[in-house]
């Protein structure tokens, strides 16, 4: 089921990024996440796996707010970000997006030019106050994102002109354009053929020397060569969290052994 060869990934930080305490999401009436409680490490990449309808999308969009966006989701509990409650009403929504990007299922580049997909949240964030200065960024984030080499010559290009692969790297780039702390990335693959899997991947490892990356993948191997740690979430619990090699060659609960041997899911 996995590659019980992947050689064991350290944690590298000891450091809290998130810490999410008692936290409830309920679509009306319906109770999707029942009372979890994680700390996520900076500068790791933490997988959130488990049974499809789990409640992992629906964590990881609590974790920057996305959810506000549903109008009959309701979160409670407490989640901070470096110790400060990003629910609490002094907390703009739009700049906390900015600080915790996300990357989705789909490559969804805006219908402009691969140079103003990743200008747009400079823009709008006042992080560049000259030309000169978002060109910076714009070079600076599609190197982030291991696109430059094949996009420095077709800035002007529509980004929906990319292949698959680079669309999503491009997505990464508008992602990391705004100077995040922590990306959230919801089944970033799922799209992707092999080659581009495994380009972004690498990529995600690159990643982590800087931010703190949350992968929700439904990919054990996946989760098993880009992950230190991982949480197995089922029914709308946290069931166990740990260090992956540890979850995934001794899981403590039965539940997460069933998974992971594929007895369920
Ligand atoms: N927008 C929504 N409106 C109503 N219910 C929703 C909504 N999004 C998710 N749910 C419900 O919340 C529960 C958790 O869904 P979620 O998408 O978070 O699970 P998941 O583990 O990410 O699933 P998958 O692996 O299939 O993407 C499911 O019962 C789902 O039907």
């Amino acid at each position: 089921m996995f590659d019980t060869q992947t050689p064991e990934k350290t944690v590298t930080s000891d450091t809290l990024k998130f810490t999410a305490r008692d936290v409830h999401v309920y679509y009306d009436d319906a109770e999707a996440i029942k009372g979890v409680n994680v700390d996520i490490l900076d500068k790791t990449v933490t997988a959130f796996i488990g049974p499809s309808g789990c409640g992992k999308s629906t964590f990881l969009r609590c974790l920057n707010r996305m959810n506000d966006t549903i109008p009959i989701c309701r979160v409670t509990g407490e989640i901070r970000l470096d110790g400060q409650d990003i629910y609490d009403r002094s907390i703009d929504p739009v700049q906390l997006r900015a600080k915790v990007g996300m990357v989705f299922q789909k490559p969804n580049p805006f219908p402009k030019s691969i140079y103003d997909n990743v200008a747009y949240g400079p823009r709008i964030h006042g992080l560049a106050n000259t030309r000169a200065d978002l060109d910076v960024i714009v070079e600076k984030s599609l190197r982030r994102a291991a696109l430059w080499d094949e996009a420095k010559d077709r800035l002007d290009s529509p980004g929906t002109g990319l292949s698959g692969g680079q669309q999503q790297r491009l997505c990464i780039a508008r992602a990391v354009a705004t100077a995040p702390e922590v990306l959230l990335m919801d089944e970033p693959c799922s799209a992707l053929d092999p080659i581009a899997t495994a380009q972004v991947e690498e990529l995600i490892d690159e990643l982590r020397q800087d931010y703190s990356v949350v992968i929700v993948t439904h990919s054990m191997q996946q989760a098993a060569r880009v992950s230190q740690r991982t949480a197995f979430f089922h029914l709308g619990h946290l069931v166990e969290f740990g260090e992956t090699s540890h979850i995934f060659t001794n899981p403590s609960d039965e539940r997460t052994e069933s998974y992971i041997t594929g007895r369920i899911g």
